[in-house]
């Protein structure tokens, strides 16, 4: 027997989900999923899966699997994405939502603009994505016979930032997955490549763990900014600017936690059967 499940497929400055609410259609097997439903071809295709589910200690639960069936610890841009789920979907009244992570519990501030009526829908989601861990500051990482310096930052999940002259002479494909599963790195890590434009302003590209090549990565946007102003090429306010879009992080002085803001956009529903 199958049963059909819904599902929405969202996107967060284009890095693209499908998320369900598991509250409704609980998921036995995410990992494998995931995996089926990435797929470009025979599958929906997406960057991942990502599960809406309830809390305890949050208004609502995420629980996020790369395309390779992974489970990752946090995902920005799906926390954003799930905010303005459960808003347009009338699962929460409040704009203040509370969200259970594997890397513990982040705040969104939604922005609503109005529709016919008295209805609204989210626009644009702030996230507290807390403290970030900063390991290394400059490691000097050698792959595919080239010599790298990158930060290393943690924003619940791991990132390798490295900051370069010419965005355009990185042969994403071919180091992406190098520096992935490089020795280094025993759990993997995500990979950005990033170059300044200005004290406010970079061009980033990611290679994600578990996933490759995404359009953006909203804990790799967090995650540059705080290499950027730690390696002192930024200031505490960045707008990050990826394949899909901007992010704007700012990394507050005085508490120490970094701030995403950015766009969460639906872009179709639909029914499958599993
Ligand atoms: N795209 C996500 C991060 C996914 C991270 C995942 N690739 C891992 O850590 O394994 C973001 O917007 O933050």
């Amino acid at each position: 027997m199958t049963e059909p499940i819904r599902f929405t497929k969202m996107h967060g400055a284009g890095n693209d989900y499908i998320y369900v609410n598991a509250m409704a259609f609980p998921i036995r097997n995410p990992e494998k999923l995931a995996i089926r439903l990435s797929a470009p071809h025979t599958g929906i295709g997406s960057d991942g899966l990502v599960l809406i589910g309830s809390s305890k200690i949050a208004d609502f639960s995420m629980r996020i699997f790369n395309a390779d069936g992974s489970e990752a610890m946090m995902c920005g841009n799906a926390s954003r994405c799930i905010g303005k789920y459960v808003y347009d979907k009338r699962l929460t009244d409040k704009k203040n939502v509370t969200l259970e992570t594997r890397s513990g519990i982040k705040e969104l501030q939604l922005t609503t603009r109005k529709l016919s009526g008295s209805r609204e829908e989210v626009t644009e989601v702030t996230v507290d994505m807390g403290c970030p861990v900063v390991g290394e500051a400059a490691l000097e990482i050698e792959a595919g016979g080239y010599f790298y310096t990158g930060t290393v930052v943690s924003m619940g999940n791991p990132h390798l930032v490295i900051f370069v002259e010419d965005i355009a002479n990185i042969n994403l494909p071919a180091i992406g997955p190098l520096l992935e599963c490089h020795p280094l790195f025993p759990n993997r890590t995500n990979v950005e490549f990033v170059q300044i434009l200005n004290m406010d302003e970079v061009r980033m590209k990611v290679w994600e763990r578990g996933s490759g090549i995404t359009q953006a990565c909203g804990t790799g946007a967090c995650a540059t900014a705080v290499a950027g102003v730690i390696r002192r090429k930024t200031g505490r306010k960045t707008k990050v600017v990826m394949d899909g879009g901007p992010l704007t992080i700012r990394w507050d002085e005085s508490s120490g936690h970094v701030y995403m803001t950015g766009g969460a956009v639906k872009v179709f529903e639909g029914e499958l059967e599993i």
